[in-house]
């Protein structure tokens, strides 16, 4: 059905349609720069749109900040533009473009004729996993150059489907395949792992298996808050060896499992009273996320918790991160959405869960968690 005026919509339609009229009338913008009381909303709507027009550069500009190393060489203290030229091997002019850009971005901050690292070159600094997702965004931004190509074919099919092997060939991934991938979640790994551990207390378990567990991260990080808990992991083949070479180098080899095998064909072990999926859930479409669910449903016993955590849709404060960045990532990667904590819920019903909630994390926009019982 089409519908200019939004009379077919309620009170709400209406409203919207005539707000739209207004705002996209030149006339009205014209007044509303002008006008003192509208001015200094327009300003901020004019710079919210150029943000959004000029999204890609900033990113870009991002991604030369690491790939050049420049944030850390101005983590040693303040440079000149000259030395930090030298240092990142580019002509003076393109590094002086750079350092404004990066500037005009936070990432690095001018200090008399020196440069310095901005608050937000320091804070990405801290956070070795956000300098490994910049710099594998090339792979993203190759399969988004044509976004209506992408929409319309369905996803995947792209450079990023290449990176996540199982998206489009599911349970499948060797040994070559599953490095960068595993490496790259390993490295996002402590920031989520630490909410998770706040949020919901594996201590009072005795057994937890992590489902689609990748290297082990997470488990490793569980083993230290809970020395008592008897540790398991599952993934595919290739990337439980990494795993089992993570335990063995960390000493904890003796109080964990791992399980090699695809979630989607084979069975989960049973025995364990808790189950966590971190990270996974959105990456497949809802038919093999349901499969999922339901594995973790029949391997539980009655009264088991299944512990979901993964940047979730419509998180008040950070929808863009969900609908719009992990909503074209997934779709680039060719498997799975982001879902909102309703939906999952939802999910675990129809899987079998008697009950489910929404447990508050300290970063949402990075992570949310959703505790499920059998
Ligand atoms: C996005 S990664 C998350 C890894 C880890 N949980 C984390 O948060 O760092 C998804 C994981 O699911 C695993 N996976 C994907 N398909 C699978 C399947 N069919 N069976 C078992 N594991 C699978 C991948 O190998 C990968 O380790």
């Amino acid at each position: 059905m089409n519908s200019s005026s939004g009379n077919d919509f309620g009170l709400r339609g209406r409203w919207i349609a005539w707000r739209n009229r207004l705002l996209s009338s030149p006339r009205f913008q014209r007044f509303a720069v002008r006008f003192p009381l509208t001015r200094p909303i327009a300003r901020t709507r004019a710079r919210d749109l150029f943000d959004l027009v000029a999204g890609f550069t900033y990113s870009q500009t991002l991604a030369a900040c690491v790939a050049t190393g420049l944030l850390e060489r101005l983590a040693d203290g303040p440079q000149t533009t000259e030395s930090v030229a030298r240092q990142i091997d580019l002509p003076r002019a393109g590094a002086e473009r750079l350092l404004r850009a990066a500037r005009a971005l936070g990432l690095v901050e001018s200090l008399g004729a020196a440069w310095a690292l901005g608050s937000a070159g320091a804070a990405l600094l801290g956070n070795r996993g956000i300098a490994e997702m910049i710099a594998h965004h090339h792979l993203l931004y190759a399969d988004l150059g044509d976004p209506v190509a992408l929409l319309r074919r369905g996803g995947g099919g792209g450079a990023l489907s290449g990176h996540w092997r199982y998206a489009e060939s599911a349970g499948e991934g060797d040994g070559t395949d599953v490095a960068a991938y595993s490496a790259l979640m390993a490295a996002s790994q402590p920031l989520i792992a630490q909410q998770v551990l706040d949020a919901y207390p594996f201590r009072k378990h005795r057994r937890l298996l992590d489902v689609g567990g990748g290297e082990g991260a997470f488990l490793a990080a569980v083993a230290q808050r809970a020395p008592a808990l008897e540790l398991g992991l599952f993934d595919l083949p290739a990337v439980g060896a990494r795993a089992s070479a993570r335990f063995d180098s960390a000493g904890i080899s003796a109080r964990t499992h791992v399980y090699g095998g695809s979630f989607l064909t084979d069975p989960l072990p049973p025995g364990y009273d808790a189950i966590t999926l971190i990270r996974v859930l959105h990456d497949h479409d809802d038919a093999p996320a349901l499969h999922v669910l339901r594995a973790v449903h029949a391997a539980l016993p009655p009264g088991g918790k299944l512990v979901i955590a993964e940047p979730m849709a419509g998180t008040p404060g950070a929808k863009r991160s969900g609908d719009a960045y992990f909503g074209l990532y997934l779709l680039a990667m060719g498997s799975g959405r982001p879902r909102t904590p309703r939906e999952i819920k939802a999910m675990l019903r129809a899987a079998g869960f008697a009950k489910s909630s929404l447990v508050a994390t300290a970063l949402p926009l990075t992570t949310r968690v959703i505790v499920g019982t059998r």
